[in-house]
């Protein structure tokens, strides 16, 4: 193994200045990095997804901790400083230039189950964790999709993911991301800690799919949580009323129609979509 240099020399070397228009933010820390590498578990041999490396700072922290990594960057300019990194670990990187958001992840893995670890542009990270979180095979793994999902986010959207009903938070990320897994905020990260540091604070969720409860369909769920969190402030007996049979089934499983969506917990929220007929 070659012994390569701190990642802001690499960034020097290739002169890697951040783009705005591709949301980079660069983490420069090692420690930090191993840190963050280390929350899904041990990684040695495990096969590993991660979306944005960048000049591959936590590309650098995944190899070491043993991991066989594919990494997708959308940015040509970073490849050299990847290259580097296949030659340091050899056998353990792959790279492929494009945009994470039209590939198919499970071809990329060749079908073998995988843990994702990413520091993305914002926008790009959730739109890539409601996909992540959509599937219809659940869970994932079982389909070669993803095992954990190991994400950094704007601390404000971390919040929402784990949110608990009862909280100005709570809302339909909460409910999509704990209806058949569980999430949870792993690490906060100071704002510092990246170069350039982004306007706002971030947090690392961490999530692992469970079973999917009996009975529930995906869609009608969703369909569900749309209208009652669409109009908010609202009591569920206006928000819901556009969805056939929504009255009947708060009903049938004992839910007030006067509550409002915030206070309706991911659990009353499976039992109404079970209680609801396709
Ligand atoms: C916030 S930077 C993080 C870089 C590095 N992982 C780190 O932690 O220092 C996000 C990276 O994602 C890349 N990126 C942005 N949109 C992407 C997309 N749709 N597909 C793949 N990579 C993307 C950017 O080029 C950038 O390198």
């Amino acid at each position: 193994m070659t012994t390569l240099p701190p990642i802001r020399e690499t960034i020097a070397k290739h002169g890697l200045s951040a783009s705005k228009a591709l949301g980079q933010n660069f983490l420069l820390d090692e420690q930090l990095l191993d840190r963050i590498a280390a929350l899904p578990g041990d990684l040695t041999g495990a096969n590993v997804l991660e979306v944005g490396p960048g000049p591959g700072g936590l590309t650098r922290a995944l190899l070491r901790a043993g991991a066989n990594v594919t990494a997708i960057e959308m940015d040509a300019r970073c490849l050299p400083a990847l290259d580097e990194l296949s030659d340091a670990f050899p056998g353990q990187l792959t790279v492929i230039q494009g945009d994470a958001m039209k590939l198919d992840h499970g071809e990329v893995m060749k079908g073998a189950p995988f843990h994702v670890l990413s520091n993305l542009p914002y926008n790009v990270g959730t739109a890539l964790f409601v996909r992540w979180l959509s599937g219809e095979d659940w869970p994932p793994q079982k389909s070669g999709q993803w095992q954990s999902l190991t994400l950094m986010f704007q601390r404000e959207v971390a919040e929402r993911i784990v949110a608990k009903a009862g909280t100005g938070a709570y809302g339909r990320l909460a409910v999509l991301a704990q209806w058949r897994s569980s999430a949870k905020l792993a690490m906060k990260v100071h704002r510092s800690a990246f170069t350039p540091p982004p306007k706002v604070m971030s947090a690392i969720v961490h999530v692992t799919a469970g079973e999917a409860p009996e009975g529930v369909n995906a869609k009608t769920l969703e369909r569900l949580t749309e209208a009652a969190f669409g109009q908010r402030r609202k009591m569920l007996r206006q928000s819901l009323k556009g969805v056939p049979g929504a009255l009947d089934a708060m009903e049938a499983v004992g839910i007030e129609p006067t509550r409002r969506a915030e206070t309706v917990s991911v659990d009353e929220f499976i039992a109404l979509a079970r209680a609801l007929k396709d």
